[in-house]
Formats: structure tokens, C-alpha cells, sequence
């Protein structure tokens, strides 16, 4: 090699240190090319998107397997990521997966032609994004949110009754003692005047509270003092978006040997160990006791979701196995805790915002409490709030609590211009987009509940309005949520007025859930009779 390398040297005539130099001159130059023609990919890329968003309509071929279909993803994960969708969606490109979007200026330069963008993607009955559930899939295991095909399926039926209005309604009570213990922690704090609150600090351990009740009947105190297993809950939503923004740590092997990954396996382990220990006390005391003994012992008790749970049984008589039972536990308390949470909070936001709509709301349930000995509502009375109702379906609507599900197509689906999603193609579906879309929702910057007022809701489509997902596979927790809006919602204006704090700027925050950066604090003051 050596040998050649003279041989050439003397050929061209040259020294061995001016070789040197031509190289890295020869090198130099090639790395300014890739460079340059990097640079001029992304310039294009931002002028597309911003400035040009309408011409990526014209793209004439589908995607390729795989591929996704918009690349919002780099900068999905704030405020700017919103605007961005906004923009999106008046050019009506509302729908992307989310992976690859966050390396698509790369790959983009390899594949030019790969990648392209696709109108109202509809919702399909499909399995959804292996890549990001996957996360969640240590700490949910096969539960609802993330089981798949025949299981999902059977498990999906034999739940479908837990979410029934006969059993709803005994979690009302719980609606309203959760709430109430929520004031009881404002009252201390607002004694001296109105007081500035992080409204998900507090109304986050509350919903954890009520939810702890209603699943597992166990009063954790847990708005009072802490508790190992709601911090366990708390860690492990955070490290999951931690996860997601972090590349290296999408590979499982790496991020198992990170610290982040062993705070992730402890957190799971609490969680898990809380479950088990419930699932296995319950069943020994069913098994004791008998099923007739049981049903008769919980009389005058709410039923909760683990005894459902262990009384249900398919057709075939199957009952559900420990492992089930604890992945569907664990995640009601992930899908149901955070998502409410952040549904009460944006709706305190906006009336905060437009105290004329606050008012009017308040006078609405003063109305309905006035008479009443005990200020608590009852189940019945929860469809006697038709304002405050369109005040908090709007609230959803402008800020959805999830502002996106990504679904993997299992078939190819025909869009209404003619395009094709080739089967097998990951699609993240914009909640946030589909309610910002001006053609069905004029000025959608704008809080305006009249938007909710039964005379106008004729006129749209139902896949206008999304915030518990459409089909087969939305929210089995809608009516369960509704619920608890509502009833935290009525007793708060009762008792608080709410309002913003000029010294804190909100800004939102999409990420597992739709948060706002450094928290959403408002102005909190008890109204006194
Ligand atoms: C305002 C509150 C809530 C909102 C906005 C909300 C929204 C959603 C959405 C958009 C989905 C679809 C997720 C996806 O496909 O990736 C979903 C699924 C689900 N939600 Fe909710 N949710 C809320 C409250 C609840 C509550 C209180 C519970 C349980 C107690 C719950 C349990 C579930 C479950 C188990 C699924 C999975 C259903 C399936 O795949 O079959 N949710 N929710």
C-alpha cells in the first residue's frame, strides 16, 4: 500500500505533505457540498411548510410504506408546534405520524420522493403506533389502551358494562367529596385574599384521588399528604415524555441502561405492587366469601372497577386473569387521571378568561343548588347545566386534553380526492387540527360556547368534534369523564371566582396530554355567601 502510495506521489510529482493537504482540501470541499445541499433541503423544507403549505396538496403519489404522511413532529411538543398545526390545518393537512417526522430533514435527503403530505386522513379501526404505546407498554401492559385485535376486542366488551350509567352514577358521590376536599385545601390557602394556584398541581391529585376511589376503593389522602404511588404515577407520565423527546432512548436496550430507564423500572414496580396487592386481597376475600355473599357484603357500597372486574365473565365463562385485571387498572388511572385534569384546568382558563361566560355559568348552577340543603349535585341534575355544559364541551374543543392519537392502517384507505393510505402506514390523527379547522369552525382562535348551542350543532359533521376519538376505539371513559367535569366545574363557580394573573404568561404545552409550560396558575378567591 505504502509501495502505491510513493509510486503515485512520484507519478504526480508531488511531496507527501502537499498529498496531505490536497486531501483535506478534497475532503473540505466535499463536506461543504453535503453541507450545502443539507442547508438548502431545510431552507426548503421551513419555506414549504410555512410560506408554501398550500402546493404540498399537489404532491400526486401516496406515501410509501412506512413513511409518514406530515412532518409537524420536530417542533409538535410546544406552543410554536401548535401555530404550526394551525397553519396546517388552514391548508387542510392535518394529518401526519410522528417518529420519523422528528428525523425528517435527514431522511428527506436520501429520499427525496418518500415522504408526502395527505388530506383528512379519516379515523380507522386500526392498531395503533407501535413505536410510541410501546413506551407505555412496561407500565400498561396489555390493558385496553394498548391491547390489540381479538383480545382487545373481548376485553373491550366485557368493560363496555363498567362504564354504564347505572354505575356511573354511584361514582357521584366520589365526584363530589373529591371536589369538595380540593376546596377545603383552597379555603385554607385563600383565607387571606385571593391567592395564585397551579390549577394541574391541584386539580391533577384530585382526579388521582377520585380515581383511586372509584377503582380501587382506597382512600389514599393523597391531596393531603403524599403518597408513594401517586409520585410513582406522576414519575412515570413524565419519564414517557422524557422518552419521546429523547432519540438514543427509543431503543430499548439503550434506555434500559440509562438512569432515566431505572427510574422508570422502580416507578413501574410501585405502581404494579399497589395493584397486585389490591387484585389479590379482593380476590381472596371473593373467594372466602362466595360470589352471592360478596355481591350482598357491597350493598349500600360503590362498586368498584376492580369488584366489576372480578365478577364479570365472558361467554365462555372465562374470568379474567391477575394480569388483566391489573392492566386494566393501571390504566384507567393512566388514561383517566391526567386527560380530566387537564380538561378542568383549560376550562377554569377560559372562563377565567371571559368572566361574562363565568357568570353567566355560575348564575345557571346557583340556580340549581340554591334549594338544596347539601351543595353537592346529584346525577340527574348533571343534565340541568345546558350552559355550563356548552362552556366545557368548547373548552375541549379549543384545548382538546389530547391533542392527537396516531393509528397504523390495516387496509388501504381511499381518501375522498382519490389519494390512497397504503395499508400498513402509521397515521398521527390532529385532535387539536380537526378543532382548529376554520372551514367548520369559523375564527377557531375563539372561545365561544353558543358554538355547543343545540340550534347550531345540526350543521356539522360528527367528526367535527373528536376530544374522546371517534369509533370503535374512543374513549370508553367519556361519560365517566363528562361526569366529573361537570360536577368539579358547577361546585368550584359556586364557591370560587376564577380568574387570570397578569404576571403569568400561559403558554401551552401538547405533550402526553395538553399541558401549559411552567404550569397554568390562576387567581383563586372564595366567594363568600
Ligand atoms: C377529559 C377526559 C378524557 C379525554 C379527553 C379522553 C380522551 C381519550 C382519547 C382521545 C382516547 C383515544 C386514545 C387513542 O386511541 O390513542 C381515549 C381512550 C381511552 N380512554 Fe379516555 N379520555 C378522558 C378520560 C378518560 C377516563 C376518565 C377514563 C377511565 C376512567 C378513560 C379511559 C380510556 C381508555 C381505557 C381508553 C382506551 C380505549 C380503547 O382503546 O378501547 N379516559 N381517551
Amino acid at each position: 500500500m505504502l509501495h502505491l502510495m510513493e509510486k503515485l506521489l512520484d507519478t504526480l510529482n508531488l511531496e507527501y505533505t502537499t498529498f496531505r493537504l490536497y486531501t483535506i482540501a478534497f475532503i473540505l470541499f466535499l463536506l461543504s457540498l453535503f453541507i450545502a445541499r443539507a442547508t438548502l433541503k431545510m431552507v426548503k423544507f421551513f419555506y414549504e411548510y410555512s410560506a408554501n403549505a398550500q402546493k404540498l396538496r399537489c404532491f400526486p403519489e401516496p406515501p410509501r410504506r412506512n413513511w409518514f404522511l406530515g412532518h409537524y413532529g420536530m417542533i409538535r411538543n410546544s406552543e410554536e408546534g401548535l401555530l404550526m398545526v394551525d397553519n396546517l390545518v388552514k391548508s387542510n393537512i392535518y394529518a401526519c405520524s410522528w417518529w420519523f417526522s422528528m428525523c425528517y430533514p435527514i431522511v428527506r435527503l436520501f429520499h427525496p420522493s418518500s415522504i408526502k403530505p395527505v388530506l383528512h386522513v379519516p379515523a380507522v379501526i386500526a392498531p395503533k403506533d407501535e413505536l410510541f404505546y410501546g413506551f407505555l407498554k412496561p407500565w400498561l401492559g396489555d390493558g385496553l389502551l394498548l391491547s390489540r385485535g381479538e383480545k382487545w376486542m373481548k376485553h373491550r366488551r366485557l368493560l363496555t358494562p363498567a362504564f354504564h350509567f347505572d354505575i356511573l352514577k354511584n361514582y357521584v358521590k366520589i365526584f363530589n367529596q373529591s371536589t369538595e376536599i380540593m376546596h377545603a385545601k383552597w379555603r385554607r390557602l385563600a383565607a387571606e385574599g385571593p391567592v395564585c394556584l397551579d390549577m394541574f398541581e391541584h386539580i391533577s391529585l384530585m382526579t388521582l384521588d377520585t380515581l383511586l376511589k372509584c377503582t380501587f376503593s382506597y382512600d389514599s389522602n393523597c391531596q393531603e399528604k403524599p403518597s408513594d404511588y401517586i409520585a410513582a404515577i406522576y414519575e412515570l407520565s413524565s419519564l414517557v415524555v422524557k422518552r419521546e423527546h429523547c432519540l438514543p432512548h427509543h431503543i430499548d436496550f439503550i434506555y434500559h441502561l440509562s438512569s432515566n430507564g431505572r427510574r422508570f423500572r422502580r416507578a413501574c414496580k410501585i405502581v404494579h405492587e399497589f395493584t397486585a396487592g389490591v387484585v389479590q386481597q379482593r380476590k381472596k376475600a371473593l373467594e372466602e366469601k362466595g360470589t352471592d355473599d360478596w355481591i350482598k357484603s357491597k350493598q349500600g357500597k360503590t362498586v368498584d372497577f376492580i369488584d366489576i372486574l372480578l365478577l364479570s365473565k365472558d361467554e365462555d365463562g372465562t374470568l379474567w386473569s391477575d394480569e388483566d385485571i391489573r392492566a386494566q387498572a393501571d390504566t384507567f388511572m393512566f388514561a383517566g387521571h391526567d386527560t380530566t385534569a387537564s380538561g378542568i384546568s383549560w376550562i377554569f382558563y377560559n372562563l377565567a378568561c371571559h368572566p361574562e361566560y363565568q357568570e353567566k355559568c355560575r348564575k345557571e348552577i346557583t340556580e340549581l343548588l340554591e334549594e338544596k340543603d347539601e351543595k353537592q349535585l346529584d346525577w340527574d341534575e348533571l343534565s340541568q347545566l345546558p350552559f355550563t355544559t356548552m362552556c366545557i364541551k368548547e373548552s375541549l374543543r379549543l384545548h382538546p386534553p389530547v391533542t392527537a392519537v396516531s393509528r397504523r392502517c390495516t387496509a388501504d384507505i381511499k381518501l375522498h380526492d382519490g389519494k390512497v393510505i397504503p395499508k400498513g402506514n402509521v397515521c398521527l390523527l390532529s385532535i387539536y387540527g380537526t378543532h382548529h379547522n376554520p372551514e367548520v369552525w369559523p375564527n377557531p382562535q375563539v372561545y365561544d360556547p353558543y358554538r355547543f348551542d343545540p340550534e347550531n350543532l345540526q350543521q356539522r359533521s360528527s367528526h367535527a368534534y373528536v376530544p374522546f376519538s371517534a369509533g370503535p376505539r374512543n374513549c370508553i371513559g367519556q361519560n365517566f369523564a363528562m361526569a366529573e367535569l361537570k360536577i368539579v366545574v358547577a361546585l368550584t363557580l359556586y364557591h370560587f371566582s376564577v380568574t387570570l394573573d397578569p404576571t403569568k404568561k400561559i403558554r401551552r404545552l401538547p405533550e402526553l396530554i395538553l399541558r401549559a409550560e411552567n404550569g397554568l396558575w390562576l387567581q383563586v378567591e372564595e366567594l363568600k355567601p
